[in-house]
């Protein structure tokens, strides 16, 4: 279902070029849970971003279910992103003049596939399922760090990803949301055959995946 075949990335700056990912080749099935794990600046949030669309390889081939991704055209590659990707990333944080349920609903509103009624009624139920039901009309701010990376995970699933790619889902929060959010994205992985890449540095975390990846330095610890 996705795989990376040579994927490598190089960053150029000032300093001269960096290294960042060196020719990756790995699979994951459709339906698998995977983590990737590795010490800071190994190249994970790279290797991420290359599979899920947003930064194109310097070398390499990914493919999403089957598709050669970064062949297609810059607004197929957007609608193919909106509809079959699900990201919880750091830096993909809410929208703070939007409520939590306009947070969660803009994914599938944007993809055009669901009219507004079905796309809040949507949102509404995933937000339940997270534990935010009293809290679908707070603002970003109003809400704790736990519950907004929950809201993240909600809008993540809006328009039912078959791939969802999550960078730290659980930095900085305590260990009871985080065993919270790592049940979820299992039920998630196992009642709806979504496949699931997780960013970890943390071990207990990866021990929960059918499949660990170890980055170093680049490339994939054999
Ligand atoms: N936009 C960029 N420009 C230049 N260098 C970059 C850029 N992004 C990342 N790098 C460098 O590429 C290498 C890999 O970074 P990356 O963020 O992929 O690692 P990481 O394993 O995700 O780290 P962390 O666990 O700290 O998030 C690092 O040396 C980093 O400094």
């Amino acid at each position: 279902m996705l795989s990376c075949s040579n994927v490598g990335k190089t960053y150029a700056t000032e300093r001269g070029d960096i290294v960042a990912v060196r020719g990756i080749d790995l699979e994951v099935p459709s339906g698998q849970f995977a983590a990737i794990v590795g010490r800071s600046g190994s190249g994970k949030s790279s290797l991420m971003a290359m599979i899920g669309g947003l930064s194109r390889p310097s070398q390499g081939v990914v493919r999403v279910e089957g598709a050669d991704i970064w062949a297609l055209p810059d607004d197929a590659l957007a609608q193919f992103r909106n509809r079959k990707i699900g990201f919880v990333f750091q830096f993909a944080s809410l929208l703070p003049a939007l409520r939590v349920i306009d947070n969660v609903a803009l994914p599938a509103l944007l993809g055009r596939r669901l009219d507004a009624g079905a796309a809040y009624t949507r949102a509404a139920r995933l937000l339940a399922r997270l534990g935010l039901a009293e809290r679908l009309d707070a603002y970003p701010a109003e809400i704790s760090a736990g519950q907004q990376r929950r809201a993240v995970i909600a809008r993540a699933l809006i328009n039912a990803p078959s791939l969802l790619l999550a960078d730290e889902p659980t930095s900085d929060l305590d260990e009871r949301t985080e065993m919270e959010i790592m049940d979820e994205f299992r039920t998630l992985n196992r009642d709806h055959a979504m496949t699931v890449i997780i960013v970890t540095h943390n071990l207990r975390l990866a021990e929960q995946a059918d499949r660990v990846f170890h980055i170093a330095n680049g490339g994939l610890v054999k």
